[in-house]
């Protein structure tokens, strides 16, 4: 199952610098591990906002919910999901 997904990072100003730099790595390295695994294929940077649109492809609603929620950034993320179906004009569907 794709999913497209927008995530805004809103990190308190306030967030300790050493907290925010370690919750930062730790982010980057659960996505790359992810998207080595193949469940998060794409990870794109929205131009000019600290926000990405990503695909993830997954087995179910539950599995994409523990990923997302398993984010380091989670509580300092606004998260709007889209499931995807295949469009009936895809030449490669
Ligand atoms: O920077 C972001 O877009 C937030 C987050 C998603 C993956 C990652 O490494 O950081």
């Amino acid at each position: 199952m794709l999913f497209h997904v927008r995530m805004d990072v809103r990190i308190p100003h306030d967030m300790d610098l050493t907290v925010r730099e370690e919750t930062v790595a730790r982010e980057k390295a659960y996505s790359q591990e992810l998207q080595r695994s193949g469940k998060w294929p794409q990870i794109w940077r929205i131009v000019g906002e600290y926000s990405n649109y990503s695909i993830f492809d997954v087995e179910s609603n539950d599995e994409l919910h523990e990923i997302l929620s398993g984010l380091p950034l989670f509580p300092y993320m606004d998260i709007t999901v889209t499931p995807l179906a295949t469009h009936p004009s895809d030449v490669k569907a």
